[in-house]
């Protein structure tokens, strides 16, 4: 992995949404449609906003999210409403959204179909994550029920994911998909994410899911 920094988090909303702006605009040179994957949590807003009124072919973008809670897009942990709030506004209001969430009880219940909506857009071209503290990137949670199905070389495309603690189920793209992203930036502020990254680097993947996805990842750091 390679890390970037920033002399602070408004810096690196403007840097980081500038280099998603160029890779999507290098994969729109090549390809009638681009896959867009972008995190939900509380780091990518501002980034989210400087990047809603770039000018590209939004029309061409297809957005989907690296993970969802499972909860219906108006409540307010649902990652879709986040995206639906900063990043599908203004010039990016033209992308077409792909969800990570149909209404049903569990996720069990709808992955099929929300699979078959995924899987003819794959593979990613540009991907942005995000990471807790705990090392966790997209649903990918240390202890989590379905974590060594999300990290397996065959893995599905979608994994639902539990984990004590969390509150709510979640799905997740698998390790597997989120690696076959021809770009892949991972945003992380402060200093106990920085630290965390810098270990994770020499941990398995089980032990720190963000392990899994670190190879030829850009990080974007600022304090
Ligand atoms: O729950 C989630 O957490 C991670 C990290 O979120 P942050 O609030 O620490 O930035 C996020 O990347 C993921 O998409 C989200 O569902």
């Amino acid at each position: 992995m390679n890390i970037i920094d920033y002399p602070d988090a408004e810096m690196l909303a403007i840097g980081l949404a500038d280099e998603l702006a160029s890779a999507l605009r290098t994969a729109l040179a090549n390809e009638e449609r681009v896959l867009f994957v972008v995190p939900g949590g509380t780091t990518p807003g501002p980034i989210f906003d400087a990047l809603c009124e770039t000018s590209l072919d939004w029309d061409r973008v297809d957005v989907l999210l690296s993970d969802e809670r499972w909860r219906p897009e108006v409540h307010v942990r649902s990652n879709t409403r986040l995206i639906r709030e900063r990043l599908l506004t203004g010039r990016a209001a033209a992308a077409r959204y792909l969800p990570l969430y149909a209404k049903a009880a569990e996720p069990e219940e709808v992955l099929a179909e929300l699979e078959a909506n995924i899987s003819p857009v794959l593979p990613i071209d540009v991907c942005l994550l995000g990471m807790g503290e705990d090392m966790h990137t997209a649903s990918l949670f240390p202890g989590a029920d379905n974590l060594e199905d999300a990290l397996a070389r065959r893995a599905p495309i979608l994994v639902p994911m539990r984990v004590d603690g969390a509150e709510e189920p979640r799905v997740t793209l698998s390790a597997r998909v989120l690696n076959g992203a021809v770009a892949k930036h991972l945003v992380i502020t402060g200093d106990k994410k920085r630290r965390a990254v810098e270990r994770a680097q020499h941990m398995r993947a089980v032990e720190a899911p963000v392990a899994a996805v670190l190879d030829d990842m850009t990080v974007h750091w600022a304090p």
